[in-house]
């Protein structure tokens, strides 16, 4: 397929892109601060940028009519709105996290949540020094699943890919679950795996967790 990325000269878009050509399909179209690179019309957009980026996005994805796969975290309210409004013409893959482990962290907090009343929970995430949002966006949905309004520390440290604790304790025991990306190909495998769940979709508004 040819994919376009807004944002590919970052840390994401540079993995995504070389994911993407390795299985043979084609960078044809990029949008970076120095703006736009057009080689051909894109088959699907994904986004990897920041949440001042969103509007471009949102811009080239109605101007090319593609899906949308967006791993951009700390977006605010109106911007997820606007996801799901551009869903309804086409499809758009929403993730904090494209990780399969992240996916299974979070069945494990749906499965205890309820069986950890009166417990301290508390979560850590661990991140290279360059990202720019704090907490990850991948913490809050840790915490949303969770259901419960527990503090989230946040380490920056050197360039670790992304590492993520849940802590909980009662007076007897700590138990914990833990996730740590070895490299950013984690996410972009589940980018990979989201474009060809959507690629022959007409609309519609996932997340990573639909995608498998
Ligand atoms: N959902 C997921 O699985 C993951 C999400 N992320 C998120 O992806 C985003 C990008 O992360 P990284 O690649 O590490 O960041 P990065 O800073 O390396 O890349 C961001 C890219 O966006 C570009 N950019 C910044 N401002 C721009 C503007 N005004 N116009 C056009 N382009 C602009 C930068 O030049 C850069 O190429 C962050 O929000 C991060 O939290 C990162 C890893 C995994
Ligand atoms: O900025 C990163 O690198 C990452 N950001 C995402 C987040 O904010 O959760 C996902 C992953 O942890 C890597």
């Amino acid at each position: 397929m040819k994919i376009g990325i807004v944002g590919y000269k970052g840390r994401m878009g540079k993995e995504i892109k070389d994911l993407f050509e390795e299985k043979n399909h084609e960078f044809v179209w990029g949008y970076d601060k120095d703006g736009e690179y057009f080689q051909d019309k894109p088959q699907i957009i994904v986004d990897f940028s920041l949440p001042e980026v969103f509007e471009k996005t949102e811009e080239y994805v109605r101007k090319f009519n593609v899906p949308l796969i967006i791993g951009t975290t700390a977006l605010q309210d109106e911007q997820f709105e606007a996801l799901k409004t551009l869903s309804k013409n086409v499809p758009v893959v929403q993730s904090y996290n494209f990780s399969i482990g992240i996916q299974l962290f979070l069945k494990m907090v749906d499965f205890l949540k309820d069986k950890i009343d009166g417990w301290d929970i508390e979560i850590i995430e661990t991140h290279h020094r360059f990202k720019k949002d704090k907490p990850s966006g991948t913490a809050k949905m840790i915490k949303d699943k969770l259901g419960k309004d527990v503090p989230i520390s946040s380490l920056r440290l050197g360039n670790v890919s992304g590492d993520h604790v849940l802590y909980m304790a009662n007076l007897g025991e700590v138990l914990s679950v833990s996730h740590r990306a070895l490299s950013r190909r984690a996410f972009a495998e589940g980018v990979l795996k989201s474009a060809e769940f959507v690629i022959n979709k007409k609309n519609g508004y996932f997340t990573f967790t639909d995608v498998i």
